[in-house]
């Protein structure tokens, strides 16, 4: 059953009324990772249930009770479960977003302000998750509304799956996925499951994902005197945290990339040729990852290398420093107490729980070295495992026919390099395949300052995830 022939027409009728809805989504400052902004992803949810419940589907808020962050206990957002047809003759898909995003401010080097979705001359949307994951979210709705809109119905029944916690660890949600995977939950039925959360390698063509690096991620603490104090008073005369906790630092990854925590290595196989096979057909190059990253600074020349890099070995980020002082200026100061950030990103069979006493103990042992008088404290924030999917399976030929309706391209299979915790979650609890289907492109600037989603690709992205529901109601199971 093909999608019906007025859906693309109508999507593309509905641009400037979808524009403006994610306007009004990305305006919702939904930060997870910002204690004082717990209320706009509550209110995040609200607005996305009011949307969904337009369309006719049936929404419950799940509480998912609280956690602790820097010694404050906070509720944490609800997620927001729906579904909406229950026809027994129909497959059940399942599909995850999440309303939350990342920080951004302005004087981070945003062109515009980042919460006003601003229309560029050149079709870009310009706003703090527009591509992470507000867009893609708003695709669905866009189908939604169609099929509300023109009286259809659907091809398969929906439920739905979305939560305010992804970008800081998806706390709380697996236990209320393996709860609701259970005979007579929510997800009861489910056949497979579908997540547009993810990007293209390029510019050009559209991919779809069959695997994700899992994450797992630390503080470490560095406590010295009981407070701040004068570098000329006190220099030269104490143990100082943040050189600590700078050489520390600098002990976990080399200027090549390479991991320096003994062990982690033992864990990943090495590519064989056939393997390297998969990377060198993608359709990427050095020179368009620079692009993308905005510098030439690739860590190889080999873009097998690099895309490997990317998606099937482990790597180690230095994220930033807690407590240093970093305004402008020359203040003499040395700080009391200093909080390094840095994370793993994991591959098969990597996960937190086995990584975590490796980077533990490493920390533990590379401190006792320097003989400082300072304390020591490592801190495991959060983690997610990594996933790999049989790319395969009639959920992957669903999407694949539904790439090459909307793009005319055979889709490049790629594995992402960022981390849906859930995901893996998803695939063991409900023992159903998992598929990525990403919306945005390679150079979207995901995480990153003038974070955008084209309108081409949120159009067309519209109509991929519409007729990909079509392509699932027909594909053999
Ligand atoms: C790929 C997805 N859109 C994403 O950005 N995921 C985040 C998840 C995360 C984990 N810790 C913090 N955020 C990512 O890969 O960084
Ligand atoms: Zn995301
Ligand atoms: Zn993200």
């Amino acid at each position: 059953m093909p999608a019906p022939a007025d859906f693309g027409q109508f999507i593309d009728d509905h641009a400037d009324e979808f524009i403006k809805r994610l306007a009004s989504a990305v305006a919702i400052q939904s930060v997870s990772s910002d204690p004082s902004r717990r209320d706009d992803v509550v209110k995040m949810a609200h607005w996305l249930e009011a949307q969904l419940q337009s369309y006719g589907v049936t929404t419950v808020l799940r509480d998912l009770g609280t956690h602790v962050e820097d010694g404050h206990e906070l509720p944490l957002p609800p997620a927001l479960l729906g579904s909406i047809g229950s026809d027994p003759s129909k497959k059940t898909v399942l599909i995850y977003g999440h309303f939350d995003v990342q920080p951004a401010n302005k004087s981070d080097g945003w062109s515009t302000e980042p919460f006003e979705l601003t229309e560029e001359q050149d079709g870009r949307l310009v706003g703090r998750g527009s591509t992470d994951d507000k867009g893609p979210i708003l695709g669905w709705l866009n189908t939604l509304q169609y099929h509300f809109e023109t009286k259809k119905e659907l091809p398969v029944n929906i439920k739905f799956c979305f939560e305010g916690m992804e970008e800081s660890g998806s706390i709380g949600l697996d236990a209320l996925v393996i709860k609701e995977g259970q005979p007579g939950g929510w997800f009861e039925g489910v056949d497979c499951v579908c997540i547009s959360d993810n990007y293209w390698l390029n510019t050009r063509t559209p991919v779809i994902t069959y695997g994700l690096r899992g994450v797992s991620y630390y503080k470490i603490d560095i406590t010295g005197p009981a407070r701040d104090l004068h570098s000329g008073v006190f220099g030269g005369t104490i143990h100082e945290p943040m050189t600590d906790l700078v050489l520390l630092m600098s002990k976990l990854v080399d200027v090549k990339g390479k991991i320096l925590v003994p062990g982690v290595y033992d864990m990943v196989t090495s590519a064989d040729a056939d393997e390297r096979e998969i990377y060198e057909r993608l359709d990427s190059s050095i020179a368009e990852i620079e692009e993308a990253a905005g510098g030439k600074i690739a860590l190889s020349d080999s873009k097998v290398d690099v895309l490997m890099g990317r998606m099937r070995n482990p790597s180690l980020s230095l994220h930033g420093i807690e407590g240093a002082f970093y305004g402008g200026g020359a203040k003499t100061v040395i700080p009391a107490k200093v909080g390094g950030k840095f994370s793993l990103r994991l591959v098969p069979p990597m996960t937190p729980e086995n990584i975590t006493p490796l980077v533990t103990k490493y920390l533990e042992e590379e401190f006792a070295k320097l003989g400082s008088k300072n304390t020591l404290n490592v801190e495991f924030l959060h983690g997610g495992r990594p996933w790999v999917a049989d790319m395969n399976h009639w959920n992957y030929e669903a999407a694949k026919e539904a790439t090459r309706q909307i793009y005319q391209v055979e889709p490049d299979m790629t594995r992402e390099g960022g981390s849906i915790p859930i995901t893996l979650t998803f695939a063991d609890t409900l023992g159903c395949s998992v598929v990525l289907l990403p919306m945005g492109r390679g150079d979207d600037g995901a995480h990153s300052t003038n974070e955008k989603l084209d309108k081409s690709n949120f159009l067309q992205g519209s109509k991929l995830l519409g007729t990909y529901l079509y392509e699932l109601a027909d594909v053999k199971k």
